[in-house]
């Protein structure tokens, strides 16, 4: 897709401030070849989490926030050039380094989802999530002065502040999709994905874990026509193994070490 000609401001997410949903971010030849090199890439590079695994792409983080500078693997930098593609969205413009240096790649089983958290403040200013594989329902969250209604907050910058349960926005993620936050929904607010194995869809609506019906912000962005149907419609979306590229710009990276005789 030639991203150069996005016009992102027709991609905003109702509801939203600044954050954009661009389908078809990849082509399904792209999709299919990106997932093959993740299912090839060695087995060490990944880390199992109980409701997850993940790889950390561009290297490792410092304990003072600081980036500590590894080789992208080919698919990301050079083809099909994802990080390269996400510039000329422009979107990394006003980043420290035009465009993301850090991804974190998700996989998820059906049935896994990710709890209501915070990525802390070196996401800024701008985030981009590229899916791959199966579809998602992405939901922010905000934190709640009373303590009806909420979830417990997992993460420790979250501990002792409680959740509202209802989000403040929740979107569906085509398969191939790219979703950019530049706003504070990313950096105030938490953001989380229920661990389900299928979403279901009222007109428009679709139904939390904890039984609420919630807009999907993003219904009149899908492409796809057959999953616009079931949003819109009402249905049932059954989620495949999704992996998901979260690509962000730190702004603090250490000095490669340069190995070897001058
Ligand atoms: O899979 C996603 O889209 C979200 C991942 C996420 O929030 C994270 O890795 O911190
Ligand atoms: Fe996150």
């Amino acid at each position: 897709m030639a991203t150069d000609s996005i016009d992102l401001e027709s991609r905003r997410v109702p509801g939203s401030q600044t954050t954009y949903y661009i389908p078809n971010f990849v082509t399904e030849e792209e999709e299919e070849y990106v997932i093959r090199k993740i299912r090839e890439s060695p087995q060490q590079l990944w880390k199992n989490l109980p409701n997850r695994r993940l790889q950390i792409l561009g290297g490792g983080m410092s304990a003072k926030n600081i980036l500590v500078p590894q080789e992208f693997p080919p698919y990301l930098n050079t083809f099909p050039d994802l990080i390269g593609r996400m510039r000329e969205t422009g979107v990394f413009q006003s980043s420290p380094h035009g465009a993301p240096n850090h991804v974190i790649l998700n996989e998820y089983l059906p049935g896994q989802g990710i709890m209501p958290h915070e990525d802390g403040p070196s996401y800024h200013p701008a985030v981009a999530t590229l899916s791959l594989g199966s579809h998602t329902v992405f939901h922010y969250y905000q934190y709640k002065l009373d303590e009806e209604d909420t979830l417990s907050a997992p993460t420790s910058e979250a501990r002792g502040k409680s959740i509202d349960k209802t989000p403040v926005l929740s979107m569906l993620l085509e398969p191939r999709s790219l979703v950019i936050t530049t706003s504070s929904l990313y950096t105030s607010h938490l953001h989380g994905i229920d661990d389900v194995h299928e979403d279901l869809f009222y007109q428009g609506d679709v139904e939390s874990s904890v039984g609420t019906k919630l807009t999907v912000a993003n219904a009149d962005l899908l492409a796809d026509e057959g999953v616009k149907d079931v949003v819109l419609k009402g249905g049932v979306l059954k989620r495949e193994v999704r992996y998901s590229l979260t690509c962000r710009d730190v702004e603090k990276v250490a000095a490669k070490i340069m190995l070897g005789k001058r």
